[in-house]
């Protein structure tokens, strides 16, 4: 039966075929599940290994932290809502910036105070900082080196503090693990903290700098500074503008504050509602400083005084504002070395706070004080001193106030500050300016009576 035969051959042959095709998948299957079982027990080793790995070692070295922690303010920063500038950002962390930063800190008298000052490249903290470097106080500064106003000015300042081995770490208010980094390097006795997002018109043109700066990184420092240990005491700069529409005179601590102008002095007396805040469940010691219009060499570019200055030496018309009833405004201009003398004051008699690492062990020192001039002058004066400095007529325009948050009147009464820490303003606005147009001159390149063809210099201001 060949037919047959040669039929039943090829049919075993088929069947031959099917089987080895049935093997094969099997054989593969089997490999499959088994190549399966073998990646998840290497994984299950792996993970055993990083876990022991992690358990085993201490946390991460400062260059590794300090890598990491860059990671995680770039990427911070990179939301744009906070302003750093990244020019000295490699430099931090790792021994030799550990190093820099113990010693600015270090104090080079005995119970001398070790400050971190923030916005040490701003007028009031540079003038602060050489002052308590000079009596030999451990300085570290800290700065963001934001564009506000020309940050060479900023640099310029920085140049004077490292002349005197004050150091500034660049960075921003709202960096929690850079300042966290900063006081478990050294354990700061005292923040002196200015940096901030100061002038009053400005808060219409980028409100949410204001919120940035003197909200959001104030609560930032303050919740670094409750959990350190030692707690460090903090003084820090509010503001006169927090008397906003108050009517009596002159201002006193006690007078309302609950009116503000400006969206600026409502965030500076939301700061001393938050200082309050800090003080009362975590016992840090709080002094919050009402600075009035602080003026004088080193300077604010945005300040009324400096910029009439410029405008004046460029025969341009410089606005000066009258009330809507068509009154002076008048300001309680505040010599700069009056308000260090002021600082410094309040620095040394600042109790210290009494919790630590987050946790408040009894009642703390909260204080607020005024720190002016008591003595108004109208803006009319303040520009005709300049002219008689400058010997330049001023070309003015006089215009009613814009609704610009601006408000028509400031006169401190320090009587608080004198009795609790001898603060006593002692230069006048004449003698002020004097010194003011001595430093901008020489600051600026600009020689009498030749400052039109010398004035290039001073585009940057
Ligand atoms: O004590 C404060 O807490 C604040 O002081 C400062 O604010 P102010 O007192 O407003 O100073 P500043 O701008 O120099 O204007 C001075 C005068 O010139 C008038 N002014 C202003 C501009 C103008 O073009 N014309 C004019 O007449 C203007 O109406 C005013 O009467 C700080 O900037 C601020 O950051 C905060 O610290």
């Amino acid at each position: 039966m060949p037919l047959s035969a040669t039929a039943d051959t090829s049919k075993t042959v088929k069947l031959e075929r099917y089987n080895s095709y049935l093997r094969k998948i099997h054989s593969t299957k089997v490999l499959n599940a088994s190549s399966k079982v073998l990646f998840r027990a290497t994984l299950l080793v792996a993970l055993v290994l990083v876990l022991l790995f992690a358990i085993n070692y201490p946390p991460l070295s400062d260059s590794r932290a300090a890598a990491a922690h860059h990671l995680h303010r770039r990427s911070f920063l990179s939301t744009g809502l906070f302003s750093s500038s990244s020019s000295s950002s490699s430099s931090i962390g790792g021994a030799a910036w550990e190093k820099r930063v113990r010693q600015s800190s270090t104090a080079k008298r005995p119970h001398g105070l070790s400050v971190l000052v923030t916005g040490a490249a701003g007028f009031v903290g540079s003038h602060c900082s050489l002052a308590l470097r000079k009596r030999g106080d451990g300085v570290l500064g800290f700065d963001n080196f934001n564009d506000y106003y020309d940050p060479s000015l900023k640099r310029a300042r920085q140049e004077l503090l490292e002349k005197q081995q004050v150091f500034i770490v660049e960075g921003d208010l709202n960096d929690g693990p850079l300042l966290r980094k900063l006081f478990d390097v050294v354990p700061f006795t005292h923040i002196l903290h200015l940096a901030a997002q100061a002038g009053v018109r400005y808060a219409m043109k980028n409100p949410q700098s204001y919120i940035a700066s003197n909200i959001a990184g104030f609560v930032n420092l303050l919740e670094v500074a409750k959990a350190a240990n030692p707690q460090p005491a903090i003084v820090w700069a509010s503001s006169s503008s927090v008397y906003g529409l108050n009517t009596e005179n002159p201002f006193s601590e006690e007078h309302r504050t609950d009116q503000p102008a400006s969206l600026y002095a409502a965030t500076k007396k939301a700061g001393e509602e938050i200082a309050h805040t800090y003080n009362h469940i975590y016992g840090l010691s709080l002094t919050g400083l009402r600075f009035f219009t602080v003026y004088g060499p080193w300077g604010r570019p945005d300040m009324a005084y400096f910029f009439f200055t410029k405008d004046i030496l460029h025969g341009k018309s410089i606005d000066i504002y009258r009330t809507q009833d068509n009154q002076e405004v008048a300001r309680d201009f505040t010599y700069i070395d009056d308000i260090v003398k002021g600082c410094v004051g309040a620095l040394d008699t600042a109790e210290k706070s009494t919790g630590s690492g987050g946790k408040k062990r009894g009642q703390a020192q909260l204080r607020v004080y005024n720190l002016g001039n008591t003595s108004p002058v109208p803006v009319g004066r303040l520009v005709s001193i300049l002219e008689g400095l400058l010997g330049t007529k001023a070309k003015k325009h006089l215009i009613k106030m814009p609704r610009n948050g601006d408000v028509p009147y400031t006169h401190a009464n320090v009587s608080l500050a004198y009795k609790d820490f001898g603060y006593k303003p002692t230069t006048d606005l004449a003698a002020g300016l004097r010194k003011f147009v001595k430093w901008y001159v020489g600051y600026y390149g600009i020689q009498p009576r030749v400052r039109k063809e010398n004035s290039h210099a001073e585009d940057s201001a």
